[in-house]
């Protein structure tokens, strides 16, 4: 277990800035994901870490111990790729046991530790098979179990999902984060993907421009965004833009068409003027009355429908419908849209960073 600390690190490629000045805190057996969009610097950030790349200044340490001139294989790292990278001719129980007979353990005690490792990622039945022999799926928990097997103070894992399809990145993303609280192992994990970042993470740290946006719990993270960046790469959101007006004591937001809301528990009370407003899909309710709308598409999912629906302003709003029911509306068909207040949230119209000041949500 081991506590992972970044101080104003930077980096540079070719004197080009990557990771400007970043400051981290990782805690003990924590499972810690670096989010966002492509060329944001996960990996760079990750290779860091696992000292594969140079650091232009700033220090990393490891248990208060700054490691930054460490070699990567005295950083006792276990390291997790997109790429499986077992070695073809070995069996899945070899590749397993390479990392240990390389550290010299004795044979009674790899055996031992390679069932167990196979054990953890449900792979001990395909312990003779090669890598050849095997699916994308079985070779990545092999690759897991290798990494796990020599007790690694902290486990590194770079999109290790991204080669695998839609229901087995769901059924892995189960398995690494069962494996990780076995091993109670402190794990930094590298996805673009937000949905993959909030079913395995217990913190997630939102990238964008080697700056880090936010960092939070997938339900901090997900309904109070630090910023418009967070709230529109984190799942779907509708913004729109309103003015705050106080009343009687009361903030109220006016969402056009007449109709104003009372905001007054969810906001402090000396935001006025105007505001982004970030509105979840499950914020907005088909109601009675409330702003009038008109259908421009529905998809029905399964489980529940996806609608499209665009206000008098012209902005277009998602929202979902859970009904039995495959066709809910005609196209072009009038709706009243009511939103749950205790469910916005608001950000500065220039700056785009949030007002909501702490809020508990
Ligand atoms: N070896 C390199 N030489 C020069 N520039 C690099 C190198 N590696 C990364 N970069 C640049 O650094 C920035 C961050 O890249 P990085 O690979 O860390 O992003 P990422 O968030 O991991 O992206 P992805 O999800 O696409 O892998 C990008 O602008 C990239 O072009």
């Amino acid at each position: 277990m081991t506590r992972i600390a970044l101080r104003s690190l930077r980096k540079e490629y070719n004197g080009q800035v990557a990771v400007p000045n970043l400051d981290l805190d990782i805690s003990n057996g924590e499972f810690f994901t670096l989010l966002g969009p492509s060329g944001c610097g996960k990996t760079t950030l990750l290779r860091m870490i696992a000292g594969f790349n140079s650091i232009e200044a700033g220090t990393i340490s490891f248990d208060d111990i700054v490691i930054n001139d460490r070699s990567p294989a005295a950083r006792n790292i276990g390291m997790v790729f997109q790429s499986y990278a077992l070695f073809p001719q070995m069996t899945a129980a070899k590749n397993v046991a390479f990392g240990l007979q390389t550290r010299n353990v004795d044979k009674a005690e790899t055996t031992r530790r390679v069932t167990a490792a196979l054990e953890s990622v449900h792979m001990a039945h395909l312990k003779d098979r090669l890598p050849g022999e095997m699916s994308g799926g079985q070779q990545q928990r092999v690759a897991l179990a290798r990494a796990l097997v020599i007790r690694p103070a902290m486990l590194l894992m770079d999109e290790p999902l991204s080669n695998l399809d839609a229901k087995l990145r769901v059924e892995m993303r189960d398995t690494i984060r069962e494996a990780q609280r076995e091993a109670g192992i402190t794990t930094v994990y590298v996805t673009h993907d937000q949905e993959e970042a909030m079913a395995v993470s217990d913190r997630i740290a939102v990238m964008n421009l080697g700056v880090v946006q936010q960092v939070g719990s997938p339900a901090q993270i997900y309904r109070n965004p630090a910023n418009r960046f967070v709230a529109e790469f984190i799942g779907k959101t509708n913004l729109i833009e309103r003015e705050l007006h106080h009343r009687n004591g009361a903030t109220m937001l006016d969402l056009g068409d007449g109709v104003s809301v009372d905001v007054t528990s969810t906001i402090p009370s000396t935001i006025t003027g105007r505001v982004q407003v970030s509105v979840r899909p499950e914020a907005v309710s088909a109601a009675s009355e409330g702003l009038s709308a008109e259908v421009v598409a529905e998809t029905f999912l399964g489980s529940h429908s996806q609608i499209r629906a665009q206000l008098s302003t012209g902005e277009t709003v998602e929202f979902l419908e859970f009904s039995r029911r495959a066709a809910l509306w005609e196209r072009g068909e009038k709706v009243s849209l009511q939103l749950k207040t205790d469910m916005l949230t608001y950000f500065d119209a220039e700056s785009g960073v949030s007002i909501m000041h702490g809020a508990q949500r």
